[in-house]
Order: C-alpha cells, then sequence, then structure tokens
C-alpha cells in the first residue's frame, strides 16, 4: 500500500466502527438472556452464548479488512449501564445481590435479576429507568447518582473484553463511555447536585482507567462523546478541552481517539484540537465536513464516518470519496468508519429474500457497510483504481435508484402538490367538543386504554404458524377474531368506557402498516435491538407511500359489532412511522411525512364510514425526532405537527381524535402537542407525578387529557386507592369534564392477569372519584 505526500503521517489504522450490534444475527442473545432469566438455562450456557457472539463479531470485521477493532462493545443489556457498573454507580437498592450478573440485571428490569418472567421474587427491587439514546429508537438506562455515590473504578468487563480479544489474535481497540456524555445522561437522585458537578471525581476513574488498559496492551482507547453534538449542557467546548487536557495527560495511556456521532461536534472538534488527544471521530453523514476542516485537527488522526451508521442506503462510494479528499490537508491522518455504532441497523442483507434485485443494490446493512468502509479507505489510501470494482458496482446499483417508478407515483405527487392549510385544519375544537358530546355521551372520567393487550404467546405462534404455512390465512383471521372477543367480553366485564380491539393482529405498531402500504420493504429477519432483549425490525420506506387497502377496518368493525360501546380506531401517526423506519435519504423528511399522513387519512376516513366514531393516531416518537441542537427545533415540530393533523383532519366534527404519546421529557415539545389540536391526548404521567398537566395549563390547552394513572411499564399491579390518588392529583390540575382515566401506554408487553387486575382498579377509583 502506497500512500503519501510528505506532510502526511502514516495512518495508525485506516478502517474501522465506532461500534457493532451485539443482540446476534439471529437474536442468538435475546434467546440466551431470555432463558436466563426464566431459569430455563444457567449461567454458564449464557456466558458461552455472549462470547461466542464476540467471537463471531471480531471475526467479520477482521474478515472484511477492518484493521481497528472496537472491544466492550459487547453488552447484557445496555453500555450505559455497563458504564455505570464500570464507575461503581449503581444505586444502594441493588446493592443486597451478591452476584455481579444478577445485580446488574436486577437494576436493568427489576426483580432480584434471575428470576423468572413474571418477576415474582419477595425481594424485589424497582428497575432504572429507561430512556431514549439521542434521537434514536435505542434506549439506555438512566444511572442514578445520589449524594452518597462514590465512585469506584471496577474495569473488569473492559479488561476482561480486551484480553478474550488478544487470545484470539485482535489487538482490540477498547470503547468506553466518556465521562461528559456519561454524568450528562444520569439522574440526580434524593436531592443530589447535578451529575456533572461529580466530573473531576469521575475523569480520575478515567486516568486511572487509562493506565489500566496500558498496562493491559491497549494502544488505542475510543472514548465515546455523543453528548458533544448537542447543547443539553451549557459550555460543552470548554468541558471537553478541559476533560481531555487532563486525561491526555495521564504518563502511561494508550493513545485516545475521541468520538462523536449523531451530529456535528462544531466548537468542540476545535476544544478537542488543542488538547493533546491522538484521535477524534466525527459524523461525516450528520455532520458534515466543514466544522472539521476548520478545527485544527492538523496533528490528529480523524476518524471519519462516511458510511452511514444508522440507515440502510448503499453508499455513494465517488461521492463518499470526494468528502474524504476535501479533508486530506485539514487533518493528521484519515481513518474510514461508519458514522456511528451499527447497532442501529439490521447484521447483514444476506438472507432477504424477499427483496428485488434493484432494492437489494440500494441497500447496505451492517454487514455490507463494514466492506464499504474499508473500500473506500483502500481507496483513499491507494486511489480509485484499487478499489474500481466496488465503486463501480455501487454506482451501478445506485443509478437504477433515480428511474426507478415506485419512487415517482404521480398520484401522490398532485395530491401533495394540491396541498393547503385547509387540508389539515379542522374547525373550532369546542364546537367539535359540543357535538361529539351529543353523539357519544360519555360520563365524565371516562375511563379507557391505549390500543394493545397482551401479545400473548398463542397470537405470536399463530403469526408464525401462518408464516410458515401450517395454517391459512382463513384460520389464522379465525384467531385473531377470537382474541378480540375475549378482549372485548374482558373490557366489557370490567366496565370500560371506550373499547379498543386490542391490537392482536399486529406485530408491531409501525411493522404491521408498514407491511400493507407500498413503498415499504418489510425485512424477515432485519432485527435492531430496542432495549434489552427487545427488538424491532424496523421497515424500509424507500418509495412513494400509496395505500392500497384499507388496514384495520375489518378488524375493528368486527370489533364494534361486538359491543353497544364505542370501540376506538387505532393507528400509528405519520411522524412514529419515520422515526421507527428507515427513511428514503433521497428528499426532506417532511415531505414523505406527508405522503404517510394522506395512506393514515384515508384510512381514517374509512374507519369512519365502517363506524368508527372515536379514532387514536398515535405519536409516541414525537418527541424521539426532536432535533439534538435547539436552533433545528421549531423547523421540525412544524412539519411533524403539519403532518398529523393531515392525517387526522379529514374526519367529521362528530369523530373524536384521540392521541397518544408516551417517553415523556414533554417539556420542549409541550405546545406541538396542543398544536396537535387532537379532542383527546392520552400522555405518560403517572411516573413523574402529573407534572406535565401543569404544563398544559401553562400554555392555555383547553383540549381533553388522559393523563396515564398508572405505569404499564412495571409488572405491579396498581391498588385502586393509589389510582384513585393519582386522579386526585390529575383532577387539582384538570376539570373532570375535561379528563380521562387510562393507562400510561399500551399493554401489549403485560400478561392477561395483571392487566385485568389493574384495569379493574382503574374502573374502580374512576367510580369512586366520580
Ligand atoms: N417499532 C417500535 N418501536 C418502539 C415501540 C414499538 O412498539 N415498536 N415501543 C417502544 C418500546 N420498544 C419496544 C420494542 C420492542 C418490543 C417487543 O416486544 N419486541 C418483540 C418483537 C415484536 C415482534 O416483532 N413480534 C413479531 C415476531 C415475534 C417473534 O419473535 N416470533 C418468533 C416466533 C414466535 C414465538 O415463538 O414467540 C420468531 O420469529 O422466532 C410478531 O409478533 O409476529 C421482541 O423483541 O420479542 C416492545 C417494545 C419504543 N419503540
Ligand atoms: N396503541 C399502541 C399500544 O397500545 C400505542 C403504544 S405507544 C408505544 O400499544
Ligand atoms: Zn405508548
Amino acid at each position: 500500500m502506497s500512500v503519501d505526500t510528505t506532510t502526511q503521517t502514516t495512518a495508525p489504522f485506516i478502517a474501522t466502527v465506532p461500534g457493532t450490534a451485539r443482540i446476534g444475527a439471529n437474536r442468538e442473545l435475546k434467546r440466551a438472556v431470555e432463558a436466563y432469566w426464566a431459569g430455563r438455562s444457567d449461567r454458564a450456557a449464557l456466558e458461552a452464548v455472549a462470547a461466542d457472539l464476540r467471537a463471531t463479531s471480531r471475526r467479520a470485521l477482521t474478515d472484511s479488512g477492518i484493521d481497528s477493532v472496537p472491544v466492550n462493545t459487547f453488552s447484557y443489556y445496555d453500555q450505559v449501564l455497563d458504564t455505570a457498573v464500570m464507575l461503581g454507580a449503581l444505586p444502594p437498592r441493588v446493592e443486597a445481590i451478591s452476584d455481579p450478573l444478577d445485580r446488574y440485571f436486577a437494576a436493568a428490569r427489576g426483580g432480584a435479576g434471575h428470576s423468572g418472567p413474571d418477576h415474582s421474587d419477595t425481594d424485589s427491587v424497582a428497575p432504572l429507568e429507561m430512556t431514549k439514546w439521542f434521537d434514536t429508537n435505542y434506549h439506555y438506562i438512566v444511572p442514578e447518582i445520589g449524594p452518597d455515590t462514590s465512585f469506584v473504578l471496577d474495569a473488569t468487563k473492559v479488561l476482561a473484553e480486551l484480553a478474550e480479544a488478544a487470545a484470539d489474535g485482535v489487538h482490540g481497540r477498547p470503547v468506553v463511555i466518556g465521562p461528559i456524555t456519561f454524568l450528562a445522561l444520569s439522574k440526580a437522585v434524593d436531592g443530589a447536585d447535578a451529575p456533572l458537578a461529580r466530573l473531576d471525581e469521575v475523569v480520575a476513574l478515567y486516568a486511572d482507567l487509562l493506565g489500566r488498559l496500558a498496562e493491559a496492551g491497549a494502544q488505542w482507547v475510543q472514548i465515546d462523546e455523543p453528548i458533544l453534538v448537542t447543547d443539553a449542557v451549557e459550555n460543552l467546548p470548554a468541558l471537553a478541552e478541559s476533560v481531555y487536557s487532563t486525561l491526555s495527560e495521564v504518563a502511561t495511556r494508550p493513545s485516545i481517539l475521541v468520538q462523536t456521532y449523531f451530529g456535528d461536534a462544531r466548537e468542540s472538534l476545535a476544544a478537542l484540537a488543542r488538547t493533546g488527544v491522538e484521535g477524534v471521530g466525527v459524523d461525516v453523514v450528520a455532520g458534515g465536513v466543514e466544522s472539521v476542516k476548520s478545527a485544527g485537527l492538523g496533528d490528529k488522526v480523524v476518524v471519519a464516518g462516511v458510511v452511514d451508521g444508522r440507515n440502510v442506503w448503499r453508499t455513494d462510494l465517488d461521492a463518499a470519496l470526494a468528502t474524504l479528499e476535501s479533508l486530506r490537508g485539514s487533518v493528521g491522518s484519515l481513518a474510514v468508519s461508519t458514522s456511528c455504532s451499527t447497532l442501529h441497523v439490521p447484521y447483514t442483507l444476506a438472507g432477504e429474500d424477499g427483496l428485488d434485485d434493484a432494492l437489494r443494490g440500494w441497500l447496505a446493512f451492517a454487514s455490507e457497510k463494514h466492506d464499504e468502509v474499508v473500500a473506500l479507505a483502500r481507496a483513499y489510501a491507494n486511489g480509485r483504481a484499487d478499489q474500481d470494482e466496488a465503486f463501480d458496482a455501487a454506482a451501478t446499483a445506485l443509478a437504477s435508484r433515480t428511474n426507478d417508478p415506485r419512487l415517482h407515483v404521480d398520484s401522490v405527487r398532485t395530491r401533495l402538490a394540491g396541498l393547503s392549510s385547509a387540508d389539515w385544519t379542522r374547525p373550532d375544537s369546542a364546537a367539535r367538543r359540543a357535538v361529539q358530546h351529543a353523539a357519544l355521551n360519555l360520563p365524565a372520567l371516562a375511563t379507557t386504554t391505549i390500543g394493545s393487550y397482551p401479545q400473548t404467546t398463542d397470537i405470536r405462534k399463530a403469526r408464525q404458524a401462518l408464516r410458515t404455512g401450517a395454517i391459512d390465512d382463513a384460520e389464522y383471521t379465525r384467531r385473531m377474531r377470537a382474541e378480540i372477543a375475549d378482549v372485548i367480553a374482558l373490557q366489557e366485564t370490567i366496565g370500560l368506557d371506550v373499547l379498543v380491539h386490542g391490537e392482536p393482529e399486529r406485530n408491531d405498531m409501525v411493522q404491521y402498516f408498514a407491511e400493507q402500504l407500498d413503498g415499504f420493504f418489510a425485512t424477515s429477519n432485519g432485527w435492531v435491538q430496542s432495549y434489552g432483549s427487545r427488538c424491532v425490525r424496523p421497515p424500509i420506506l424507500f418509495g412513494d407511500v400509496v395505500r392500497p387497502t384499507p388496514m384495520t377496518v375489518d378488524w375493528t368493525a368486527y370489533a364494534q359489532s361486538l359491543t353497544a360501546k364505542p370501540v376506538k380506531g387505532m393507528l400509528t401517526g405519520p411522524v412514529t412511522i419515520l422515526a421507527w423506519s428507515f427513511v428514503r435519504d433521497d428528499q426532506p423528511l417532511a415531505e414523505t411525512a406527508n405522503q404517510v399522513a394522506f395512506a393514515i387519512r384515508d384510512e381514517t376516513i374509512d374507519l369512519e364510514q365502517s363506524g368508527a366514531a372515536i379514532i387514536q393516531v398515535d405519536e409516541p416518537a414525537l418527541r424521539e425526532l426532536l432535533p439534538l441542537r435547539a436552533a433545528d427545533r421549531a423547523a421540525y415540530l412544524a412539519w411533524a405537527v403539519t403532518a398529523f393533523r393531515l392525517s387526522t383532519s379529514g374526519v367529521a366534527d362528530a369523530t373524536q381524535i384521540h392521541t397518544h404519546l408516551c417517553y415523556s421529557e414533554f417539556g420542549e415539545v409541550i405546545g406541538a402537542i396542543a398544536d396537535l389540536d387532537a379532542d383527546v391526548t392520552s400522555i405518560e404521567a403517572a411516573r413523574s407525578h402529573m407534572e406535565v398537566l401543569a404544563d398544559l395549563n401553562g400554555i392555555g390547552f383547553a383540549n381533553q387529557v388522559g393523563p396515564g394513572v398508572y405505569d404499564i411499564h412495571s409488572p405491579r399491579v396498581p391498588a385502586a386507592d393509589e389510582v384513585t390518588a393519582s386522579l386526585r392529583e390529575a383532577l387539582s390540575a384538570v376539570p373532570a369534564d375535561r379528563l380521562w382515566v387510562n393507562p400510561d401506554c399500551g399493554l401489549k408487553t403485560r400478561t392477561t392477569d395483571e392487566v385485568a387486575e389493574a384495569l379493574t382498579n382503574m374502573v374502580a377509583a374512576a367510580h369512586a372519584v366520580r
């Protein structure tokens, strides 16, 4: 390999990734941890699966030509929780659990860590909270930092993974989450100051860690600081400069790569350039190259993430190479990588037999992305000619994307072009409320649920049987209808006011719709970890979106035929469908959102015509897509609100539109929630003690609201008087005639027994308060 202008130092490595997935190409880790939790397998079996996954992952990277392999990227549950363990920062309530692995699982999911799926231990502890990792659909465990938290370094895991790789002949690059990001993402408990006040103490542990890693033979360490692409904390550039000046002064240490991703680290790049760290990793896909060029990184290794690590499109290698070339001269040496860990994309295209050749040619999952990284690195070092084959193949495959008729459907384009604000505006909400009240005649404090009922083993088995051909469509429909009938009967027995069909027919609230809409491809094995052992298969939105036929009407109408009470139609909103899919990158998201909105709008109209008087359009991901930089937020919220309103404004005034939002921290989107102009908004509130109601009052919100009166994330059944207390709290903020009574979210992850008992208590509480 011959590089070299004289100004350029020889690169220590040229091709890498910031991290990889760990759930397994066939969800091996999911099955192994769930078996362990349920007591169906032992520690040794779990550890063997984990070791095998790590070995397979290392081999895949080295085989593709990656010459710096990240290690410590494995996790039994979550990498932020792993960092809390590394820093000795687990909360006191799990300390009584002496076994480290069971303590870890208890922190992640409550119980005693090794207890069976029902968490039925007597010595049960409450888990730590979970929340979204930046603007992704991955959830991390939120560390709790109290006044008594005393940080102590426990480098066991990272040293073990480094040694394991070395034994396998791989000189790994250990990866840890950095001190600024860790503390910024933690929450203060028991009256402690903001966790970042403890930065100096924590940095001292990282200094120790660097010494330990050097001793163990690590030549490089990667320290992840994605917080630097946000403005979640003041003075981030100054913090970065101070922390990494300190750490780079550690006498004996590996070379340090400070890795950023999910956006442009802007001034923090120049700040890092002023420290003694050897490398800086940047997300060129989300952040561009301008701030990299001007950061003064002329004596650093720059790890340039030009291959999108969180979307599935094949890289235009010529364009990416040009981007890399534009950095030559402003960086010390350059290595190519994905823009972030490939945790966020499926493992491989191999086995996706349902793909047509054109579509397959446009895509790259993790394994194909690793090959792209290597081709780009070699072309950057040796010239394009060295990699002509890969570059030409990409160019040929991508050429067909521009002209594929599925990407430009005239009927959709015409409809979009004719849009005006009348299409996303309903008449005055007070007037709607009067007609709806007359039509529905519901009591004050009306009771309802959020949509899904338990996804039982029988339901999933039926779907699997349909897939393998063991049963036919008619038999599948019969079984789903039986489930719906059971759920309707259960709700009538409990005495709920507004019923739902329970969503048994949906594998997932986004994938279910994607499977029925043109313009989407649903993978058969494209699993991506969402949290812990839970995975999703984000569909691929590649073309113009068309709804060939109604998607939910038969199920809802069947449910309505079984009861005199109103059954809510149940749809997923355009913003959430986008957030939980891999979305085409050849046009603005706003345009794609409106296409999806049209499909949902048509469905609301068909539902209304079939007799549905109430329709819920869920937008749980409204907050998740909020841009990481404050300056970008207003534009996002404007198109998100428009798309939602477009999807819900086609119905008559008498049709009551509900929406549902969960995954809180609503603060910054509270105005947008009001702008959605739903007749009824159900919203997560149980864990935050109804604070969201005061926020809504603060902006003059006058529509109806259903603050969740109990938390569905835990298997614990709330007693009637707890729900009563919750309700009274809500009533102090919102009058009874605007208040609905419902759980925080859907019930699909709970058991039927838990649900029956919890809802019975909820209805009893509503009656008591009425
Ligand atoms: N897309 C999405 N994102 C979301 C949410 C959501 O609902 N959807 N909710 C929030 C929380 N995230 C969640 C993510 C996943 C799950 C979840 O339960 N996932 C299931 C898979 C759901 C699914 O796709 N089920 C399919 C396939 C099920 C399956 O694994 N079948 C077995 C066979 C059947 C069996 O033996 O059980 C197999 O293929 O091997 C179906 O029901 O058809 C899991 O990991 O187990 C829950 C919440 C935020 N983000
Ligand atoms: N209707 C959906 C359900 O109940 C809403 C879930 S929000 C993550 O499952
Ligand atoms: Zn929800």
